[in-house]
């Protein structure tokens, strides 16, 4: 059975349920399968006729074990994906030739997010009924994260949730579908500061025993590995659609905090004929830099129509230079502490070779991005999302065998961040009907300074010690 060991090597390897419910390994790393297993051509061919929720159990039963047996998990995934409104889920849009979308939005708050933590919710909900615990969810979002936690997780029992964004960098829409969440395990904290602030605070205390040692804190971020498995089914189910195990299919994944496009590098070992993964960045472009020069240096973040990827610190590259550093825990650990103490770090040989051998990257500015959403407009009559755009735009310039398609996530819908998209393209996109009255129900949200002290003071006063 697949065990969960953490990157940085010190902490008693897990299962997936004790990996699921504490977020982050106790050693500061984060958890990772001790394998992956292997598909073969013939099973991924098999993937073909399958529905979305029966390949989501498919793909994600020998990452679960014993901790959910196959029925209960098909049956928690339709229950997930039945929350969508298309049909297929995840649905394939063609542009051209070569060019396809790939449609992650059609969830509860319109971005991939929804797609993982639909199902995260229900697995804690499943967990939680079956101990006596009590649980502290504490995130960070620069807006999509934020709100599909909140609407997959409003309502649990034991469970509280504590999301952090920064005050006035998340859009209108994606600040009020977290904030009209009113159910009482739901809390609002708009920090000043940026995203960057919120994930060094939650981060910070997961490593503080005062806080972590009172309360049992979980995460819902990318860097709890359930986000990241659910997130691993997209990229088969859209790849076999387009031919493979046949056919090599590309992806261009915009991308902030390397969750979304280590979901896919995860795909391509477990045998997915995955031809190259584009890492798209904005112009903060802390990954794009490091995998283009092997010097990893997060810089200053400057505020950009793509919110949710002005980040510095990309949580899930370390899991990257994990696996791409032979899977060693000690080495892991001592680069990671030279990278806290000098704010950046120097990749390794080893780790450039094995990193260039399965991704590109392309920096995107703001006037690129407009030129893709408004050629994806022209060509197709569809609106995209400015983040999108700055994957569509990467995989427009990618240097790839043409034969290869390439297909681009498609991270949130338009109407996310609709002044972006009106400046871009001088179209407004309309709210769907999901969140057609979002701007008439009432907020709830607290303001706090962007500090650990003011932080915690509200934890305390406000969370459910653990025992
Ligand atoms: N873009 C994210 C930032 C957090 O990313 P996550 O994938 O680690 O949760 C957001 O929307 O909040």
């Amino acid at each position: 059975m697949i065990r969960y060991i953490s990157t940085r090597g010190a902490a008693p390897p897990v299962d997936f349920r004790a990996a699921t419910m504490a977020g982050l390994a106790p050693d500061g790393g984060l958890y990772l399968p001790d394998r992956l297993p292997h598909l073969t051509g013939e099973d991924i061919a098999a993937l073909a006729g399958l529905d979305y929720a029966a390949t989501a159990q498919r793909i994600m039963q020998p990452f679960v074990g014993d901790a959910v047996p196959a029925a209960d998990l098909l049956a928690l995934c339709r229950t997930a994906y039945g929350r969508f409104d298309h049909a297929a889920v995840t649905p394939l849009i063609q542009l051209d030739g070569r060019h396809w979308l790939l449609e992650l939005f059609h969830g509860p708050t319109l971005a991939f997010k929804d797609v993982a933590l639909q199902l995260l919710g229900l697995l804690l909900e499943r967990f939680l009924a079956g101990s006596d615990r009590h649980l502290t969810v504490i995130g960070a979002t620069s807006g999509d994260t934020g709100s599909a936690a909140i609407h997959g997780l409003a309502g649990i029992d034991r469970l509280d949730i504590f999301m952090l964004h920064p005050r006035g960098r998340v859009s209108d829409v994606q600040r009020r579908q977290m904030t009209t969440v009113l159910a009482p395990n739901v809390h609002n904290l708009a920090i000043e500061g940026d995203f960057d602030t919120a994930q060094a605070l939650v981060k910070r205390m997961f490593g503080d025993p005062d806080i972590a040692g009172r309360y049992a804190l979980t995460a819902v971020n990318s860097i709890n590995w359930a986000r990241l498995l659910a997130q691993v089914v997209y990229y088969f189910y859209a790849a076999v659609r387009l031919g493979a195990p046949h056919r090599p299919v590309a992806f261009s994944v915009p991308t902030g905090n390397f969750g979304d496009v280590f979901a896919g590098y995860v795909a391509a070992r477990m045998g997915l004929p995955i031809a190259r993964l584009v890492v798209a960045t904005n112009v903060n472009d802390v990954l794009h830099r490091a995998l283009e020069t092997g010097d990893y240096a997060p810089a200053g973040v400057v505020e950009t129509a793509t919110p949710s990827m002005d980040i510095a610190v990309s949580s899930n590259f370390e899991r990257l230079l994990f696996e791409e550093g032979g899977r060693n825990g000690t080495a892991l650990s001592d680069q990671m502490a030279d990278f806290a103490a000098a704010g950046r770090v120097g990749l390794t040989p080893e780790q450039r070779g094995g990193i260039a051998r399965r991704f590109a990257s392309v920096r995107v500015d703001g006037d690129e991005m407009a030129m893709a959403l408004r050629w994806a407009h022209e060509r197709s009559g569809q609106l995209i999302d400015p983040h999108t755009a700055i994957g569509l735009s990467a995989a427009q310039r990618i240097d790839l065998d043409p034969a290869i398609p390439i297909v681009t996530l498609a991270t949130a819908h338009p109407a996310k961040f609709r002044d972006a998209v009106e400046r871009a393209s001088g179209n407004r996109p309309g709210l769907p009907p999901r969140v057609g009255d979002l701007f008439a129900r009432e907020e709830r949200c607290t303001a706090i300074p962007g500090t650990y002290d003011a932080l915690t003071r509200y934890l305390r006063e406000h969370a459910t010690p653990a025992a």
